[in-house]
């Protein structure tokens, strides 16, 4: 079966991954949200489809009442509270325990971020190296940092006059937005937009884009260049 990364092949790239072997076995997720939770509801319909070779083993949250985490419990999936809230530190997890929890009691093989809002910890980048994903809603490096997320993000494309926007998915690491870039796809931004427009546009493209790298990591389809750039292999 040959394949091709997402762009057109070129010599100067190193060879796909070479799967003789049966399909991979399912690996386990866990999804970090903190808000309505789209795109984990993209990923897990992505799942039951049979598109993704994996399963949402656990969801992880530092705000429990959020949609994402009502869908999760709508769909027997256990949630977790991280971090815990200050005012109530035994309301959740600390790192070693989250961790811990990940680790040995759900036995996670890829994280997936999709609207966390808080840092994840070194201790966790260091554990899962190569395998945290996050989803930001512009072309990183651009419009990226801390504060930047959600419709600050959106905001901020619109004002600077910039015609083109679009999901970015990029592997975390132990700054804000930093870590190697995986994907990306573009929508235009119109000098019309308001930001809530420009929001649905990206989303769109996010709930396209996300599944896709989710499902090439799963199938172990990304290798990486020696310079440390990933390559997302698509087979044909
Ligand atoms: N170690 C990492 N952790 C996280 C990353 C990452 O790349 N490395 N990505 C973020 C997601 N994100 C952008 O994609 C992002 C989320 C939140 C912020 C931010 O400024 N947060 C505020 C707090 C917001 C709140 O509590 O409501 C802050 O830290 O002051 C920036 C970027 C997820 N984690
Ligand atoms: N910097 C992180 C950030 O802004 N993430 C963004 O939050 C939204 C979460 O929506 P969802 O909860 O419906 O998936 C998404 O647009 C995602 O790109």
């Amino acid at each position: 079966m040959r394949q091709q990364h997402l762009t057109a092949a070129s010599a100067a790239h190193p060879q796909p991954p070479q799967h003789s072997e049966p399909a991979p076995p399912s690996k386990r997720l866990a999804v970090f949200v903190s808000g309505g939770g789209s795109n984990f509801r993209a990923i897990h319909a992505a799942v039951q489809q049979g598109a993704i070779a994996g399963t949402v083993a656990v969801v992880v949250s530092n705000a429990p009442g959020c949609g994402g985490c009502d869908y999760a419990r709508q769909h027997g999936i256990p949630v977790l509270t991280y971090p815990a809230p200050k005012d109530d530190p035994s309301a959740g997890l600390g790192d070693d325990e989250l961790l811990q929890q990940l680790t040995e009691e759900f036995s996670v093989e890829l994280v997936v971020l999709a609207g966390y809002l808080k840092l994840i910890p070194s201790s966790l980048v260091r554990a899962f190296k190569r395998r945290i994903l996050n989803i930001h809603p512009a072309l990183l490096p651009a419009f990226g940092g801390k504060g930047y997320y959600g419709g600050k993000v959106h905001r901020a494309v619109v004002a600077s006059g910039v015609r083109f926007s679009g999901p970015t998915i990029h592997f975390v690491d132990e700054e804000y937005d930093t870590g190697p870039i995986l994907a990306q796809a573009i929508v235009p931004v119109y000098p019309t937009d308001r930001p809530e427009q420009l929001a649905a546009r990206v989303l769109k493209e996010e709930h396209r884009l996300y599944p896709l790298c989710v499902a090439a990591m799963c199938d172990d389809r990304v290798t990486w260049r020696e310079d440390g750039v990933p390559i997302m292999w698509t087979a044909h």
